[in-house]
Protein backbone atom coordinates (compact mmCIF):
# COMPACT_ATOMS: atom_id res chain seq x y z
CA UNK A 1 0.00 0.00 0.00
CA UNK A 2 1.52 3.50 -1.11
CA UNK A 3 1.55 5.88 1.36
CA UNK A 4 1.29 8.82 -0.99
CA UNK A 5 -2.24 7.69 -2.40
CA UNK A 6 -3.51 7.63 1.08
CA UNK A 7 -1.75 11.32 2.08
CA UNK A 8 -4.90 13.17 1.93
CA UNK A 9 -7.00 11.28 3.98
CA UNK A 10 -8.19 11.84 8.00
CA UNK A 11 -5.46 10.13 10.40
CA UNK A 12 -6.77 6.66 11.31
CA UNK A 13 -5.87 6.83 15.05
CA UNK A 14 -5.82 3.07 16.72
CA UNK A 15 -6.08 2.20 20.13
CA UNK A 16 -4.19 -1.03 20.89
CA UNK A 17 -5.11 -3.08 24.21
CA UNK A 18 -2.57 -6.04 24.56
CA UNK A 19 -3.98 -8.80 27.23
CA UNK A 20 -0.55 -8.04 29.98
CA UNK A 21 2.10 -11.08 29.05
CA UNK A 22 4.74 -11.77 26.29
CA UNK A 23 3.27 -14.12 24.50
CA UNK A 24 0.34 -11.60 23.46
CA UNK A 25 2.17 -7.94 23.56
CA UNK A 26 4.83 -9.34 20.84
CA UNK A 27 2.42 -10.15 18.15
CA UNK A 28 0.17 -7.38 18.61
CA UNK A 29 3.40 -5.24 18.46
CA UNK A 30 4.96 -6.88 15.47
CA UNK A 31 1.80 -6.36 14.06
CA UNK A 32 1.40 -2.68 14.90
CA UNK A 33 4.71 -2.08 13.32
CA UNK A 34 3.25 -3.28 10.34
CA UNK A 35 0.22 -1.21 9.79
CA UNK A 36 2.37 1.95 11.15
CA UNK A 37 4.94 1.42 8.52
CA UNK A 38 2.37 1.14 5.83
CA UNK A 39 0.43 3.72 6.03
CA UNK A 40 1.31 7.39 6.50
CA UNK A 41 -2.53 8.22 8.19
CA UNK A 42 -2.43 5.35 11.07
CA UNK A 43 -0.83 6.33 14.52
CA UNK A 44 -1.20 3.90 16.88
CA UNK A 45 -1.52 4.64 20.70
CA UNK A 46 -0.30 1.11 22.27
CA UNK A 47 -1.57 0.45 25.89
CA UNK A 48 0.04 -1.38 29.05
CA UNK A 49 0.46 -1.13 32.53
CA UNK A 50 2.41 0.89 33.94
CA UNK A 51 4.98 -2.26 34.74
CA UNK A 52 4.91 -3.54 31.00
CA UNK A 53 6.05 0.00 29.82
CA UNK A 54 9.39 -0.60 32.25
CA UNK A 55 9.86 -4.14 30.40
CA UNK A 56 9.10 -2.75 26.99
CA UNK A 57 9.59 0.88 26.52
CA UNK A 58 12.83 1.02 25.22
CA UNK A 59 11.99 -1.71 22.50
CA UNK A 60 12.13 -0.64 18.86
CA UNK A 61 9.21 0.63 17.40
CA UNK A 62 7.77 2.49 14.07
CA UNK A 63 7.79 6.44 14.77
CA UNK A 64 3.94 6.63 14.58
CA UNK A 65 3.39 4.32 17.76
CA UNK A 66 3.38 5.86 20.97
CA UNK A 67 2.64 4.20 24.56
CA UNK A 68 0.37 5.22 27.02
CA UNK A 69 -0.21 3.30 30.01
CA UNK A 70 -2.90 2.32 32.71
CA UNK A 71 -2.24 1.82 36.51
CA UNK A 72 -0.93 -1.68 37.66
CA UNK A 73 -3.95 -2.76 38.58
CA UNK A 74 -3.36 -7.01 37.61
CA UNK A 75 -0.80 -8.35 39.65
CA UNK A 76 2.98 -8.37 38.90
CA UNK A 77 4.43 -10.19 35.66
CA UNK A 78 7.03 -11.89 38.14
CA UNK A 79 4.30 -13.40 40.09
CA UNK A 80 1.52 -14.37 37.25
CA UNK A 81 2.63 -17.32 36.81
CA UNK A 82 1.96 -18.88 40.71
CA UNK A 83 -1.63 -17.49 40.79
CA UNK A 84 -3.12 -17.68 36.96
CA UNK A 85 -6.58 -17.35 38.20
CA UNK A 86 -6.10 -14.29 40.30
CA UNK A 87 -4.17 -12.97 37.42
CA UNK A 88 -6.98 -13.78 34.98
CA UNK A 89 -9.31 -12.25 37.28
CA UNK A 90 -7.77 -8.94 37.58
CA UNK A 91 -7.63 -9.27 33.50
CA UNK A 92 -11.51 -9.72 33.45
CA UNK A 93 -12.53 -7.05 36.24
CA UNK A 94 -9.72 -4.80 37.04
CA UNK A 95 -8.26 -3.47 33.58
CA UNK A 96 -11.77 -1.69 31.83
CA UNK A 97 -12.46 1.13 33.93
CA UNK A 98 -8.57 2.33 33.52
CA UNK A 99 -9.03 1.76 29.91
CA UNK A 100 -11.86 4.16 29.65
CA UNK A 101 -10.57 6.59 31.51
CA UNK A 102 -7.19 6.66 29.48
CA UNK A 103 -9.57 6.80 26.23
CA UNK A 104 -11.31 9.82 28.08
CA UNK A 105 -7.98 11.73 28.33
CA UNK A 106 -6.25 10.86 25.25
CA UNK A 107 -5.99 14.36 22.72
CA UNK A 108 -7.00 12.50 19.23
CA UNK A 109 -10.34 10.56 19.58
CA UNK A 110 -9.74 6.47 18.59
CA UNK A 111 -11.42 5.61 15.47
CA UNK A 112 -10.27 2.02 15.75
CA UNK A 113 -9.67 -0.06 19.12
CA UNK A 114 -7.66 -3.63 18.46
CA UNK A 115 -7.99 -5.79 21.54
CA UNK A 116 -6.88 -8.76 22.68
CA UNK A 117 -10.05 -11.26 22.44
CA UNK A 118 -9.09 -11.70 26.01
CA UNK A 119 -9.82 -8.76 27.15
CA UNK A 120 -14.03 -9.31 26.14
CA UNK A 121 -14.58 -6.31 27.78
CA UNK A 122 -12.98 -3.71 24.78
CA UNK A 123 -16.01 -5.11 22.70
CA UNK A 124 -18.55 -3.30 24.62
CA UNK A 125 -16.13 -0.30 25.35
CA UNK A 126 -16.41 0.25 21.72
CA UNK A 127 -19.89 -0.80 21.36
CA UNK A 128 -21.26 1.62 23.60
CA UNK A 129 -18.62 4.37 22.65
CA UNK A 130 -19.55 3.51 18.36
CA UNK A 131 -15.91 2.56 17.90
CA UNK A 132 -15.09 -0.40 15.61
CA UNK A 133 -13.40 -2.89 17.39
CA UNK A 134 -10.97 -5.45 15.83
CA UNK A 135 -10.78 -8.57 17.97
CA UNK A 136 -7.08 -10.12 18.10
CA UNK A 137 -6.59 -13.60 18.77
CA UNK A 138 -3.03 -14.04 19.48
CA UNK A 139 -3.41 -18.10 19.16
CA UNK A 140 -3.55 -20.46 16.38
CA UNK A 141 -6.82 -20.37 14.62
CA UNK A 142 -6.91 -23.67 15.26
CA UNK A 143 -7.40 -23.11 18.91
CA UNK A 144 -10.53 -20.40 18.15
CA UNK A 145 -12.15 -22.93 16.00
CA UNK A 146 -11.94 -25.24 18.86
CA UNK A 147 -13.64 -22.96 21.55
CA UNK A 148 -16.06 -21.61 18.90
CA UNK A 149 -17.74 -24.86 18.23
CA UNK A 150 -17.17 -25.90 22.19
CA UNK A 151 -20.84 -26.77 22.01
CA UNK A 152 -20.28 -29.89 19.87
CA UNK A 153 -18.28 -31.17 22.24
CA UNK A 154 -21.72 -31.22 24.64
CA UNK A 155 -23.59 -32.26 21.79
CA UNK A 156 -21.23 -35.05 21.07
CA UNK A 157 -20.95 -36.71 24.26
CA UNK A 158 -17.72 -35.44 24.87
CA UNK A 159 -17.74 -33.22 27.51
CA UNK A 160 -17.32 -33.16 30.40
CA UNK A 161 -15.68 -36.64 29.96
CA UNK A 162 -12.65 -38.86 31.77
CA UNK A 163 -9.98 -38.62 29.76
CA UNK A 164 -8.52 -41.97 31.54
CA UNK A 165 -11.04 -43.54 29.68
CA UNK A 166 -10.94 -42.27 26.75
CA UNK A 167 -7.05 -41.64 26.13
CA UNK A 168 -7.39 -42.34 22.39
CA UNK A 169 -10.54 -41.30 22.08
CA UNK A 170 -10.62 -38.58 18.30
CA UNK A 171 -12.62 -36.06 17.51
CA UNK A 172 -13.58 -35.51 13.53
CA UNK A 173 -16.31 -32.71 13.72
CA UNK A 174 -14.67 -29.22 14.37
CA UNK A 175 -15.29 -28.05 11.03
CA UNK A 176 -11.75 -27.40 9.11
CA UNK A 177 -9.80 -29.29 11.37
CA UNK A 178 -8.21 -32.42 11.41
CA UNK A 179 -8.71 -35.21 13.74
CA UNK A 180 -7.99 -34.74 17.04
CA UNK A 181 -7.17 -36.31 20.09
CA UNK A 182 -9.25 -35.52 23.38
CA UNK A 183 -6.01 -34.99 25.17
CA UNK A 184 -4.53 -32.53 22.95
CA UNK A 185 -7.90 -30.24 23.83
CA UNK A 186 -7.63 -27.62 26.24
CA UNK A 187 -10.00 -27.80 29.17
CA UNK A 188 -9.85 -31.56 28.82
CA UNK A 189 -6.16 -32.79 29.97
CA UNK A 190 -5.92 -30.70 33.70
CA UNK A 191 -4.37 -27.80 34.94
CA UNK A 192 -6.45 -24.35 35.49
CA UNK A 193 -7.86 -24.56 31.80
CA UNK A 194 -11.20 -26.41 32.72
CA UNK A 195 -11.92 -23.84 35.89
CA UNK A 196 -11.24 -20.95 33.24
CA UNK A 197 -12.66 -22.39 30.46
CA UNK A 198 -16.32 -20.81 30.98
CA UNK A 199 -14.91 -17.44 31.07
CA UNK A 200 -12.49 -17.97 27.61
CA UNK A 201 -15.56 -19.82 25.54
CA UNK A 202 -17.21 -16.04 26.66
CA UNK A 203 -14.29 -14.23 25.49
CA UNK A 204 -14.31 -15.92 22.00
CA UNK A 205 -17.97 -15.90 22.04
CA UNK A 206 -17.95 -11.64 22.73
CA UNK A 207 -15.80 -11.34 19.50
CA UNK A 208 -18.04 -12.08 17.18
CA UNK A 209 -19.84 -9.02 18.37
CA UNK A 210 -16.13 -7.06 17.16
CA UNK A 211 -16.44 -5.57 13.50
CA UNK A 212 -13.09 -7.50 12.74
CA UNK A 213 -11.29 -10.56 14.00
CA UNK A 214 -7.43 -10.49 13.30
CA UNK A 215 -5.24 -13.88 13.51
CA UNK A 216 -1.70 -13.63 13.60
CA UNK A 217 -1.73 -17.01 11.83
CA UNK A 218 -0.08 -17.60 8.10
CA UNK A 219 -2.84 -18.81 5.53
CA UNK A 220 -1.05 -21.76 4.33
CA UNK A 221 -0.51 -23.13 7.46
CA UNK A 222 -4.40 -23.67 8.32
CA UNK A 223 -6.36 -22.52 5.58
CA UNK A 224 -8.91 -24.78 5.76
CA UNK A 225 -9.64 -24.06 9.51
CA UNK A 226 -9.42 -20.58 8.09
CA UNK A 227 -11.93 -20.98 5.19
CA UNK A 228 -14.05 -22.85 7.77
CA UNK A 229 -14.36 -20.43 10.06
CA UNK A 230 -14.88 -17.28 7.47
CA UNK A 231 -17.45 -19.19 5.94
CA UNK A 232 -19.62 -19.18 9.52
CA UNK A 233 -18.84 -16.17 11.01
CA UNK A 234 -20.32 -12.67 9.75
CA UNK A 235 -17.25 -10.34 10.70
CA UNK A 236 -15.02 -9.60 8.58
CA UNK A 237 -11.76 -11.90 9.10
CA UNK A 238 -8.03 -10.85 8.36
CA UNK A 239 -5.66 -14.09 8.58
CA UNK A 240 -2.47 -11.14 9.00
CA UNK A 241 -0.06 -12.82 10.50
CA UNK A 242 3.32 -14.55 11.40
CA UNK A 243 3.11 -11.25 13.24
CA UNK A 244 6.61 -12.20 14.84
CA UNK A 245 9.71 -9.54 14.90
CA UNK A 246 11.19 -10.63 11.31
CA UNK A 247 11.66 -6.82 10.65
CA UNK A 248 14.18 -6.28 13.25
CA UNK A 249 16.28 -8.94 12.19
CA UNK A 250 19.10 -6.69 11.20
CA UNK A 251 19.07 -4.35 13.95
CA UNK A 252 20.39 -4.45 17.32
CA UNK A 253 24.00 -5.76 18.87
CA UNK A 254 25.01 -8.90 18.52
CA UNK A 255 24.53 -10.20 22.37
CA UNK A 256 26.76 -13.05 24.25
CA UNK A 257 24.14 -15.75 22.75
CA UNK A 258 24.87 -14.87 19.08
CA UNK A 259 28.67 -14.39 19.42
CA UNK A 260 28.59 -17.89 21.22
CA UNK A 261 26.37 -19.19 17.99
CA UNK A 262 28.90 -17.80 15.89
CA UNK A 263 31.42 -20.28 17.36
CA UNK A 264 29.53 -23.23 16.80
CA UNK A 265 29.12 -25.44 13.55
CA UNK A 266 26.52 -25.07 11.49
CA UNK A 267 22.92 -26.94 12.20
CA UNK A 268 24.83 -28.25 15.72
CA UNK A 269 22.53 -26.46 18.29
CA UNK A 270 19.85 -27.23 19.66
CA UNK A 271 17.82 -24.63 21.30
CA UNK A 272 15.83 -24.81 24.61
CA UNK A 273 12.60 -22.48 25.45
CA UNK A 274 10.06 -22.84 27.24
CA UNK A 275 8.41 -19.65 26.48
CA UNK A 276 7.99 -16.44 28.14
CA UNK A 277 6.90 -16.98 32.13
CA UNK A 278 6.08 -20.68 32.86
CA UNK A 279 8.62 -22.98 34.21
CA UNK A 280 8.77 -26.70 35.08
CA UNK A 281 9.34 -28.35 38.25
CA UNK A 282 12.90 -28.62 40.01
CA UNK A 283 13.00 -32.60 38.69
CA UNK A 284 11.41 -32.21 35.70
CA UNK A 285 14.32 -29.57 34.93
CA UNK A 286 17.11 -31.42 36.37
CA UNK A 287 15.91 -34.17 34.09
CA UNK A 288 15.87 -32.17 31.20
CA UNK A 289 19.46 -30.77 31.64
CA UNK A 290 20.62 -34.27 32.49
CA UNK A 291 19.39 -35.41 29.48
CA UNK A 292 20.74 -32.69 26.94
CA UNK A 293 24.28 -33.46 28.76
CA UNK A 294 23.74 -37.06 28.27
CA UNK A 295 23.00 -36.57 24.61
CA UNK A 296 26.34 -34.79 23.97
CA UNK A 297 24.86 -32.64 22.00
CA UNK A 298 25.32 -28.70 21.99
CA UNK A 299 22.44 -26.61 23.89
CA UNK A 300 21.05 -23.42 23.84
CA UNK A 301 18.78 -23.91 27.34
CA UNK A 302 16.94 -20.33 28.17
CA UNK A 303 16.34 -21.17 32.17
CA UNK A 304 15.00 -18.41 34.72
CA UNK A 305 16.47 -18.43 37.90
CA UNK A 306 16.08 -20.83 40.81
CA UNK A 307 14.59 -23.98 38.38
CA UNK A 308 17.32 -25.27 37.48
CA UNK A 309 21.03 -26.09 38.21
CA UNK A 310 23.36 -25.27 35.53
CA UNK A 311 25.13 -21.98 35.95
CA UNK A 312 25.00 -19.08 33.48
CA UNK A 313 27.40 -19.05 30.79
CA UNK A 314 27.38 -23.36 31.61
CA UNK A 315 30.18 -23.90 29.02
CA UNK A 316 31.50 -27.44 27.22
CA UNK A 317 28.50 -28.48 25.10
CA UNK A 318 25.94 -26.16 26.20
CA UNK A 319 25.02 -22.35 26.54
CA UNK A 320 22.67 -21.10 29.24
CA UNK A 321 21.16 -17.80 29.57
CA UNK A 322 17.91 -15.97 30.89
CA UNK A 323 17.04 -14.88 27.97
CA UNK A 324 17.53 -13.86 24.54
CA UNK A 325 16.58 -12.51 20.93
CA UNK A 326 14.74 -16.09 20.54
CA UNK A 327 13.91 -14.68 16.52
CA UNK A 328 17.35 -13.90 15.66
CA UNK A 329 18.79 -16.95 17.64
CA UNK A 330 16.26 -19.30 15.53
CA UNK A 331 17.10 -17.54 12.09
CA UNK A 332 21.23 -17.97 13.87
CA UNK A 333 22.83 -20.91 10.63
CA UNK A 334 24.68 -22.49 13.84
CA UNK A 335 20.70 -23.62 15.15
CA UNK A 336 19.91 -26.97 14.18
CA UNK A 337 16.56 -27.90 16.58
CA UNK A 338 14.16 -26.05 18.42
CA UNK A 339 12.73 -28.10 21.43
CA UNK A 340 10.08 -25.75 22.63
CA UNK A 341 6.41 -25.85 24.77
CA UNK A 342 4.77 -24.60 22.21
CA UNK A 343 3.52 -20.94 22.94
CA UNK A 344 1.74 -19.87 19.27
CA UNK A 345 4.88 -17.14 18.88
CA UNK A 346 7.32 -19.59 19.42
CA UNK A 347 5.57 -22.21 16.54
CA UNK A 348 5.45 -18.92 14.29
CA UNK A 349 9.27 -18.19 14.67
CA UNK A 350 10.32 -21.80 14.60
CA UNK A 351 8.81 -22.01 11.16
CA UNK A 352 10.32 -18.84 10.02
CA UNK A 353 13.33 -19.86 10.46
CA UNK A 354 12.86 -23.96 9.42
CA UNK A 355 14.17 -25.50 12.20
CA UNK A 356 12.40 -29.18 13.27
CA UNK A 357 10.58 -29.32 16.50
CA UNK A 358 10.67 -31.28 19.51
CA UNK A 359 7.72 -30.50 21.34
CA UNK A 360 7.20 -29.88 25.52
CA UNK A 361 3.69 -28.28 26.02
CA UNK A 362 3.01 -27.20 28.92
CA UNK A 363 -0.45 -25.57 29.33
CA UNK A 364 -3.62 -23.72 27.30
CA UNK A 365 -2.96 -24.21 23.64
CA UNK A 366 0.28 -25.95 23.73
CA UNK A 367 -0.84 -29.54 23.08
CA UNK A 368 -3.00 -28.28 20.37
CA UNK A 369 -0.01 -26.23 18.95
CA UNK A 370 2.26 -30.01 19.65
CA UNK A 371 -0.45 -31.49 17.63
CA UNK A 372 -0.25 -29.55 14.71
CA UNK A 373 3.69 -29.80 14.26
CA UNK A 374 3.43 -33.35 14.91
CA UNK A 375 0.77 -34.68 13.51
CA UNK A 376 -0.08 -32.09 10.58
CA UNK A 377 2.73 -30.48 9.46
CA UNK A 378 5.22 -33.48 10.18
CA UNK A 379 7.92 -31.00 11.05
CA UNK A 380 8.78 -32.76 14.94
CA UNK A 381 8.45 -35.42 17.09
CA UNK A 382 6.74 -35.38 20.74
CA UNK A 383 9.39 -35.18 23.50
CA UNK A 384 6.46 -34.97 26.32
CA UNK A 385 4.54 -37.85 25.96
CA UNK A 386 3.29 -38.22 29.16
CA UNK A 387 3.22 -36.35 32.82
CA UNK A 388 6.97 -36.83 33.00
CA UNK A 389 10.11 -37.19 30.76
CA UNK A 390 13.25 -39.21 31.94
CA UNK A 391 16.62 -38.25 30.91
CA UNK A 392 17.24 -41.12 29.07
CA UNK A 393 14.48 -40.31 26.88
CA UNK A 394 15.32 -36.75 26.46
CA UNK A 395 18.86 -38.33 25.43
CA UNK A 396 17.97 -40.26 22.59
CA UNK A 397 15.71 -38.15 20.94
CA UNK A 398 17.83 -35.50 20.82
CA UNK A 399 20.68 -37.25 20.11
CA UNK A 400 18.02 -38.76 17.16
CA UNK A 401 17.28 -35.46 16.00
CA UNK A 402 20.89 -33.64 16.08
CA UNK A 403 22.45 -36.00 13.99
CA UNK A 404 22.51 -34.78 10.45
CA UNK A 405 23.38 -37.84 8.90
CA UNK A 406 20.57 -40.14 10.80
CA UNK A 407 17.72 -41.75 9.26
CA UNK A 408 15.18 -40.89 6.34
CA UNK A 409 12.78 -39.89 9.11
CA UNK A 410 14.87 -36.83 10.22
CA UNK A 411 16.05 -35.57 7.03
CA UNK A 412 12.09 -35.82 5.19
CA UNK A 413 11.13 -33.81 8.45
CA UNK A 414 13.73 -30.87 7.96
CA UNK A 415 12.75 -30.96 4.18
CA UNK A 416 9.13 -30.33 5.26
CA UNK A 417 10.55 -27.86 7.53
CA UNK A 418 11.86 -25.89 5.56
CA UNK A 419 9.11 -25.95 2.74
CA UNK A 420 6.71 -24.73 5.70
CA UNK A 421 9.64 -22.06 5.73
CA UNK A 422 9.10 -20.71 1.94
CA UNK A 423 5.19 -20.63 2.72
CA UNK A 424 5.92 -18.87 5.37
CA UNK A 425 8.21 -16.92 3.39
CA UNK A 426 5.98 -16.12 0.52
CA UNK A 427 3.00 -14.96 2.74
CA UNK A 428 5.03 -11.91 3.74
CA UNK A 429 6.32 -10.96 0.37
CA UNK A 430 4.95 -8.12 -1.82
CA UNK A 431 1.36 -9.59 -3.00
CA UNK A 432 1.71 -12.90 -0.56
CA UNK A 433 -1.19 -14.02 1.58
CA UNK A 434 -0.72 -12.28 4.70
CA UNK A 435 0.98 -8.79 2.79
CA UNK A 436 -2.21 -8.46 0.63
CA UNK A 437 -4.51 -9.34 3.59
CA UNK A 438 -2.78 -6.36 6.20
CA UNK A 439 -3.48 -4.13 3.04
CA UNK A 440 -7.09 -4.63 2.52
CA UNK A 441 -7.60 -4.87 6.34
CA UNK A 442 -5.86 -1.63 6.52
CA UNK A 443 -7.89 -0.25 3.09
CA UNK A 444 -11.35 -1.10 4.94
CA UNK A 445 -10.23 0.88 8.23
CA UNK A 446 -9.48 4.14 6.09
CA UNK A 447 -12.33 3.65 4.46
CA UNK A 448 -14.31 3.25 7.31
CA UNK A 449 -12.28 6.17 8.82
CA UNK A 450 -12.89 8.61 6.00
CA UNK A 451 -16.93 7.61 6.59
O1 LIG B 1 14.30 -16.05 25.74
C1 LIG B 1 13.25 -15.72 25.16
C2 LIG B 1 12.01 -16.42 25.31
C3 LIG B 1 10.91 -15.94 24.63
N1 LIG B 1 11.01 -14.85 23.83
C4 LIG B 1 9.83 -14.35 23.10
O2 LIG B 1 8.69 -14.37 23.93
C5 LIG B 1 7.55 -14.71 23.16
C6 LIG B 1 6.92 -15.89 23.82
O3 LIG B 1 5.68 -16.17 23.21
P1 LIG B 1 5.12 -17.65 23.09
O4 LIG B 1 6.09 -18.50 22.41
O5 LIG B 1 3.78 -17.58 22.43
O6 LIG B 1 5.07 -18.17 24.57
P2 LIG B 1 4.28 -17.63 25.90
O7 LIG B 1 4.85 -16.38 26.37
O8 LIG B 1 4.26 -18.78 26.83
O9 LIG B 1 2.82 -17.36 25.30
C7 LIG B 1 1.54 -17.31 25.89
O10 LIG B 1 0.73 -16.71 24.86
C8 LIG B 1 0.68 -17.43 23.62
C9 LIG B 1 -0.19 -16.61 22.67
O11 LIG B 1 -1.43 -16.41 23.21
C10 LIG B 1 0.12 -18.84 23.83
O12 LIG B 1 0.16 -19.57 22.62
C11 LIG B 1 0.94 -19.55 24.91
O13 LIG B 1 0.40 -20.84 25.20
C12 LIG B 1 0.96 -18.71 26.18
O14 LIG B 1 1.75 -19.34 27.19
C13 LIG B 1 8.02 -15.02 21.74
O15 LIG B 1 7.78 -13.91 20.91
C14 LIG B 1 9.52 -15.23 21.91
O16 LIG B 1 10.27 -14.82 20.79
C15 LIG B 1 12.20 -14.20 23.66
O17 LIG B 1 12.30 -13.23 22.90
N2 LIG B 1 13.28 -14.65 24.34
Amino acid sequence: MSSTSSAKRAVCHIVAMPYPGRGHINPLMNLSNELASKSDNILITFVVTEEWLSFIGSERKAGKIRFRCIPNVVPSELVRASDMIGFLEAVWTKMEAPFEQLLDELELPPTLIIADTHLFWAVSVGNRRNIPVASFWPMSTTMFSVFHHFHLFQEKGHFPVDLLDNENEQVEYIPGVSSTRLLDLPGFNGGIYPLILTQILGCVSWAGKANYLLLPSIYALESQTIDALKAELSLSIYTVGPSIPYLDLSHGDKGDCLQWLDRQPSNSVLYVSMGSFLSVSNVQMEEITAGLQDSGVRFLLVAREGSWKLKHGYGGEGLVVPWCDQLRVLCHPSIGGFWSHCGWNSVKEGIFAGTPFLTFPLFADQNLNSKLIVEDWKIGWRIKKHQFTTRGEISSLVKKLMDLESDDEVKQMRARGKELQKECLQAIERHGSSESTINSFIHSILQFNDH
